[in-house]
């Protein structure tokens, strides 16, 4: 490979690694920007960033990815990098079988049907909240489902491996990365699946058999290069290589007791001691791991006799949101806290857990060992669905480091395999978890929920037709430690457990939904040379000692079938001297190369940064635009106001002139009148004005010198003219004032009209205020003319009583010439009989008469004279 295209790649790479940090736009900004670099901005720059837009195709339906396999099959054969793997997340499921307990309780109701290799339905139970609905018309009762395979609930634990994780295990040993994740609920079998039981050993430690016997008779039994960061090696000194011993010693001492049984379920598999290069066929039980052991022939035929490897593991949980290593033997104390972890990330954008163990394992039966260790730190509970619930999601890594021969052993290559047994979601009424349990259902089923989204956010964004959106990998830990494997890092594989139990159908049924949305994912699973950094070595002072140069591994790296003839050549035709001679060539070269390339890298920062310099100008000029429009229209629509206001104004103005007008109303038959007199006025002025105009014609037509009339007479005619010029200008004058003074009079005769209307309205409050008092007079004359009628009745009645009064005098004189003596006896009867009456109204009134007679008379008469 030319040093040029190895750059271009190295480059390339780089942007895939910015593709994960920030967008796949992002990364093709940039792609295309080094891809001007090198001139290569031609049908292969075009191709790649069809390549970053690969996410964004259609997914799942297998034309959309034939397309993607045909167009990617189109590129030259010089661009074999791009052979990159698109194919859906391959999603398994497994049916766990009853238990005798749960035949016993007549769970079996028939929910789970399994149709064909591929697809399963599910039928809701009677009684489950999915058929209340159903029966109220909202969704379905029968639900299909289709998958990569689905394995039914009598199928092996070997049966499994081989179906679904030998492939990705395959894989792995020839240098992709891989992530195996089981999803189900609580109880549904998903740590059986990984770890399986002492006696049927589970996908984990089968595959771990499958990397040693792959790696028999070249493994690396030294530890002293060691897993570092996300995708580095570190070479340990002799004393850190002690520790690391010593370390490993402790840790398996504190499974001593347990060692035998482990030591013979593992013995019972294909024997994978270092120093052993053969499977032992008749120690094996029929369903024992040896049906999987990969012929070690079939292998060894394809390794590079220089290469060696050898094998780290770690294994770490995700409790409640923390990363806690199980690796790490905690003392004896009592209320020691255990160390949390922290998520980190390198330079390529890809995470790692900072601090954590890696162990190296030379066996198997170490592996199982060390997974048995951790498994005694997980974090485990009783709960009501399952008598051992996993509380965390546990991930157990396996390092596979690829190095040279033992003389001069470099690192060719890191690939990792990840077995990720996740927390079971399960919903808190049922599992009736409270305090702890509580909190540690709460933080598994978010972080399940986070996965999903980040899951559905990956479709989303496949499809081109939709908005893309954001994946939110960095809201929970373990969708940031599955981040790389779904940005292009590896292969992924999902393994989903259901169990068959009628009372958590509905939780089944959530699981197989998200299963479904997660089949139609496509991964884009990157070579070796795109993907990563190349791994670098570290020394055991922490500084980089060499970086290896990823298209090399990857050339030596024995993933083909056929070895390089030229490269044998090579080899055998060289003596020790001249390989020395090469090899110190090759070094200088790379010395050379290295610091081009820093050079390089130099340049295309700079030119990135100016880049983005002139972004951030162009943005900033664009925004100034914008503000500007933004200033126009406001200016616009403050002059549109000011015209609306102006308009109201004069509206306004109109409005009170009207009133006005109203106020100062002169009645129609006047003004009509008063024009007419104008106009007859205006008409006669108009006559004058022109008798005028003749006139002046006629006169200069006489006083033209062409005139044949003599000068003397001109003369008498000029006076004449003049005369009656004079005359007729008074006239007009005269006519003038007279039109003053007509108008003067229309105007005082309006002031006249409004005076007199204010004389008229002044009457007629003054009338209205006499009848008013014509009125009341009125009332009071009856009310007189009524008193009166009764004087005169009284006055009757007073001299009816005055004539009595008379006839009684007369009659008693006469009595009293008659009987002289008792004359005075007589008088005093009459005055005490009248006195008798005084106190009686007649007798009151008597000696008042004369003078109310006399005062009533009055009244009547005055009354009399005032009408
Ligand atoms: N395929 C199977 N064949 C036989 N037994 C099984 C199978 N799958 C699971 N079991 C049994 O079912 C029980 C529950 O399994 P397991 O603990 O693996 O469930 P889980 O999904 O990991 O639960 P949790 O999420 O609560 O940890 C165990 O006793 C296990 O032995």
């Amino acid at each position: 490979m030319q040093p040029k295209r190895r750059l271009f790649l190295k480059l390339l790479s780089r942007c895939l690694a910015l593709r994960t940090l920030f967008s796949y736009e992002a990364a093709a900004v940039l792609f295309v920007f080094v891809s001007v670099r090198f001139h290569l901005l031609c049908e292969r720059t075009v191709r790649l960033f069809f390549f970053f837009r690969v996410p964004s195709l259609r997914a799942m339906d297998d034309e959309g990815k034939n397309r993607v396999s045909v167009e990617l099959s189109d590129a030259s054969e010089s661009d074999s990098f791009l052979d990159l793997a698109y194919q859906p997340l391959k999603v398994f499921l497994r049916v766990r079988p009853f238990s005798v307990a749960e035949l016993e309780n007549h769970e079996t109701q028939g929910c789970v049907t399994i149709e064909d290799p591929q697809t399963v339905i599910l039928h809701a139970p009677k009684e489950s909240p999915a058929m209340k609905n159903c029966e109220r018309g909202i969704g379905h009762s029968v639900h299909k489902f289709t998958f990569s395979r689905v394995f039914r609930p009598e199928t092996t634990q070997s049966e499994f491996f081989e179906g679904s994780t030998k492939e990705i295990v395959r894989a792995y040993v020839n240098g992709v990365n891989g992530l195996v994740f089981t999803y189900g609920v609580t109880n549904a079998g998903k740590t059986y699946t990984i770890q399986g039981t002492s006696k049927d050993l589970g996908i984990l430690p089968r595959s771990l058999d499958m990397i040693f016997n792959y790696i028999r008779g070249r493994q690396y039994v030294k530890m002293n290069f060691k897993p570092y960061l996300s995708n580095d090696v570190k070479k340990l000194e002799e004393a850190q290589v002690k520790q690391e011993e010593i370390i490993k010693a402790a840790l398996l001492a504190s499974l001593k007791e347990e060692t035998e049984s482990v030591s013979n379920t593992v013995a019972n598999m294909c024997h994978v001691e270092p120093t052993s290069s053969k499977c032992t066929s008749r120690n094996l039980p029929s369903d024992s791991l040896a049906e999987n052991c990969v012929p070690v022939d079939a292998y060894q035929t394809n390794i590079h006799q220089r290469t060696q490897a050898t094998v780290w593991v770690s294994f770490c949980e995700i409790y409640n949101e923390y990363v806690y290593d199980l690796l790490s033997v905690l003392s004896t104390l009592k209320n020691q806290k255990r160390r949390v972890l922290r998520i980190c990330e390198d330079q390529g954008g890809n995470s790692y857990i900072k601090d954590l163990k890696w162990i190296n394992i030379q066996s198997t039966e170490e592996g199982c060992k060390i997974l048995k260790i951790g498994n005694k730190n997980r974090s485990f509970a009783c709960t009501r669905m399952n008598e051992q619930s996993s509380r965390s999601h546990s991930i157990f890594s396996i390092r596979l480091l690829i190095l040279t021969d033992e003389h001069q052993p470099h690192v060719l290559g890191v690939s990792e395999l990840t077995f990720c047994d996740l927390a079971g979601s399960e919903r808190c009424n049922k599992t009736q978890a409270f305090g702890d349990r509580l909190k540690e259902a709460g933080n598994i089923n978010n972080s399940l929920h986070i996965l999903g989204k980040c899951i559905a956010a990956l479709k989303q964004n496949q499809n081109p037709k939709m908005k893309p959106s954001y994946i939110p990998f960095r809201e929970s830990k373990l969708t940031r430690l599955f981040q790389p494997f779904f940005c292009g890092k590896g292969k992924a594989c999902m393994i989903v457990n259901i169990n068959q139990h009628a009372n958590t159908y509905d939780e089944t049924l959530h699981v197989m939904k998200f299963s479904a949305i997660a089949k139609q994912v496509i991964q884009t699973v990157l070579p070796k040379n795109l993907g990563d950094f190349p791994p670098k070595l570290i020394g055991g002072d922490g500084k980089p000692i060499v970086c290896f140069d990823v298209n090399k591994s990857q050339d030596d790296f024995p993933d083909s079938n056929e070895t390089s003839a030229e490269e044998e050549v090579d080899i055998t035709i060289l003596s020790h001297e001249d390989l020395l001679k090469t090899a110190e060539n090759l070094k200088e070269k790379l010395v050379a190369e290295r610091q081009s390339k820093l050079l390089l890298e130099m340049n295309i920062r700079r030119e990135m940064a100016e880049a983005m310099f002139r972004q951030l100008l162009e943005t900033e000029e664009a925004w100034s635009n914008r503000l500007e429009d933004m200033k126009d229209s406001y200016e616009e629509k403050l002059e549109s106001k000011f015209e609306m206001y102006k308009e109201a104004i004069k509206k306004h103005a109109y409005m009170c002139a009207m009133e006005q007008i109203e106020d100062h109303y002169v009645p129609i038959e006047e003004f009509i009148a008063e024009q007419e007199k104008v106009e007859d006025r205006e008409s006669k002025i108009l006559q004058l004005e022109r008798q005028l105009h003749e006139q002046s014609g006629r006169l200069l037509t006489l006083g033209s010198p062409h005139s044949d009339i003599p000068t003397t007479e001109n003369d008498l005619t000029d006076k004449m003219m003049l005369k009656a010029n004079e005359g007729l200008q008074k006239q007009c004058m005269e006519k003038d004032e007279l039109i003053k003074s007509l108008k003067l009079k229309i105007q005082k005769l309006n002031e006249t009209l409004l005076e007199a209307n204010e004389g008229y309205r002044k009457m007629v409050e003054e009338n209205s205020r006499l009848k008013h008092t014509i009125m009341l007079k009125d009332q009071e004359m009856n009310s007189l003319q009524n008193w009166a009628k009764r004087v005169l009745e009284l006055e009757e009645t007073v001299s009816s009583l005055q004539k009595e009064l008379d006839g009684h005098k007369k009659h008693f004189s006469i009595e009293d010439s008659k009987q002289q003596k008792p004359r005075r006896g007589l008088l005093a009867n009459l005055k005490s009989t009248v006195a008798g009456t005084a106190g009686t109204p007649l007798g009151r009134g008597w000696g008042k008469h004369e003078e109310a007679s006399t005062s009533r008379k009055h009244v009547l008469f005055t009354h009399k004279a005032k009408e």
